[in-house]
């Protein structure tokens, strides 16, 4: 459970993140928060609270779709902070949302900015049969969460057809206190996703440190973190690059890595890597099940272990490593923003870029090949899907912003390579590049 003072805290936001905390364009000026609902589709749908009364009030009408009619809807937000407690909390309302009596609701990832414009992240429950027992259940769910649970919105529809947000503070065991009510009104989407300016502290880490702190403050949650930071702390920082060029292949699940990583290494007589490292490769599991924060986090410091390893075996030979950190940031990205692939940072984005203090490989290719042809592949390989895999299969939305993030990477940025032609063609164009790229091994 969390502490009451602990949720209290969550709500201060410390200033170097208050560049995060600014609403969307679209919504700047607005007294009221925004909001923004996330799928099922590819459009974010982007609403505010007026305080004008009645239908004809100013802006547009609200998302009356909210609302299923004969049905009722719901919102709870937490803060977005990037700490341990709020991802953690944030995690256990996904997960408690898709048990019991939510199972006949929709329920859809809602991103908001509350109090002092400070971003938070949520649900929005669709009820479509209405009734009291979905907001008896979430009034249980609340309580449930300590002395101060985060406020409850209940949209309903007025008598001009307007819809309304109630926002309801519980208080006490059964109490509970009208915070405001308020108009909802549909705003244009803002130019830039609510989650981008976020990303660099809640999802794609740009230094040993910020990885390693997210780490840190899960070692009493977490038994395998304090492991993990262990093998972290015993690799040389700042790892150095030996003379033998070390070459990283990044790519979809099932675009060929595994096959073209093993045939360069023979060819070149190779050291052959893989980031997640084998030494971290068994809390995998733990760690996948965890919000983005930490998963992301270790995914972040395997790169390092990673970093360490390349270091030494550079100075012996070539190496060929089998993802590293252009994958980490990439899946990190595409999964944090919704929606279609115009929602991706800008090109030239801060997330784009390679974090200073990580061994910078020579070269980085790219395989793709088109998306029927890898779930051929997938299918003939016949192994166990993962969830993201899984979810890769069913999303091309999401298989197009991984893409997409791969190939706004830079310094250094991915080199593309069609992987689509036979498996000795594929190897000659890699080890083509390479020669072009790294000279004569
Ligand atoms: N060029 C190719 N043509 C046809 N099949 C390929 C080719 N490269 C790999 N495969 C097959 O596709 C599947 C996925 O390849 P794999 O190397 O395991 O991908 P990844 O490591 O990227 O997940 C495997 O069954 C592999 O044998
Ligand atoms: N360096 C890495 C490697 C994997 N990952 C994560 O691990 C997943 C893929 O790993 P995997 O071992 O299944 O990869 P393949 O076997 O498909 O090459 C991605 O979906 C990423 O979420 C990461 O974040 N950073």
């Amino acid at each position: 459970m969390l502490h009451p003072s602990r949720l209290a805290r969550l709500t201060l936001l410390p200033r170097s993140l208050s560049a995060m905390a600014a609403p969307p364009a679209g919504c700047s000026g607005q007294a009221r928060p925004c909001f923004a609902v996330e799928g099922p589709g590819s459009d974010l749908v982007c609403f505010t609270l007026s305080d004008s009364e009645g239908a004809s009030g100013s802006g547009r009408p609200g998302p009356r779709c909210f609302v299923p009619a004969p049905g009722r809807c719901y919102s709870l937000c937490v803060p977005a902070t990037p700490s341990v407690p709020a991802a953690r909390l944030h995690r256990r309302l996904q997960q408690r949302l898709r048990q019991g009596p939510f199972g006949r609701c929709r329920v859809l990832g809602l991103l908001c900015y509350g109090a002092q414009a400070a971003l938070e992240k949520g649900f929005l429950i669709q009820d479509p049969q209405g009734g009291p027992e979905t907001e008896r259940a979430l009034e249980e769910l609340l309580r449930g969460l300590g002395e101060l649970p985060p406020p409850l919105g209940v949209y309903e529809a007025g008598e001009l057809g307007e819809l309304w947000q109630c926002l309801w503070a519980l208080r006490g065991p059964g109490g509970r206190e009208l915070l405001r009510r308020a108009r909802v009104v549909a705003v244009e989407e803002p130019p830039l996703h609510p989650a981008v300016p976020g990303l660099r502290h809640a999802a794609v880490f740009h230094s040993l440190e910020a990885a390693r702190s997210v780490v840190e403050q899960c070692t009493s949650l977490i038994p395998e973190a304090t492991a993990v930071l262990d093998l972290v702390d015993k690799c040389p920082k700042h790892s150095k690059k030996g003379e033998f060029p070390v070459i990283v292949i990044e790519g979809l699940d099932a675009t060929g890595k595994t096959t073209v990583t093993q045939s360069v290494k023979d060819s070149l007589n190779a050291l052959l890597l893989r980031s997640p490292p084998a030494c971290i490769s068994q809390w995998r599991k733990t760690f996948d099940d965890e919000p983005t924060l930490i998963r992301r986090a270790f995914y972040a410091l395997g790169n390092y272990i990673v970093a360490s390893e390349i270091a030494k075996a550079s100075t012996e030979s070539p190496v060929v490593v089998d993802r590293y950190w252009h994958s980490t940031a990439a899946y990190a990205i595409a999964t944090e923003i919704s929606g279609k692939v115009q929602n991706l940072p800008p090109t030239h984005h801060e997330v784009y870029q390679w974090p200073e203090d990580l061994l910078k490989p020579d070269l980085v290719l790219l395989l793709t090949v088109s998306p029927e042809e890898r779930i051929r592949r997938l299918q003939g390989r016949g192994l166990e899907k993962t969830e993201e895999e899984t979810e890769l299969e069913a999303n091309s939305l999401f298989r197009q912003k991984v893409e997409e993030s791969y190939k706004r990477m830079e310094n250094p940025g991915c080199q593309e390579v069609d992987a689509s032609p036979s498996r000795e063609e594929v190897l000659r164009t890699v080890l083509h590049l390479i020669k072009k790229h790294c000279g004569s091994l």
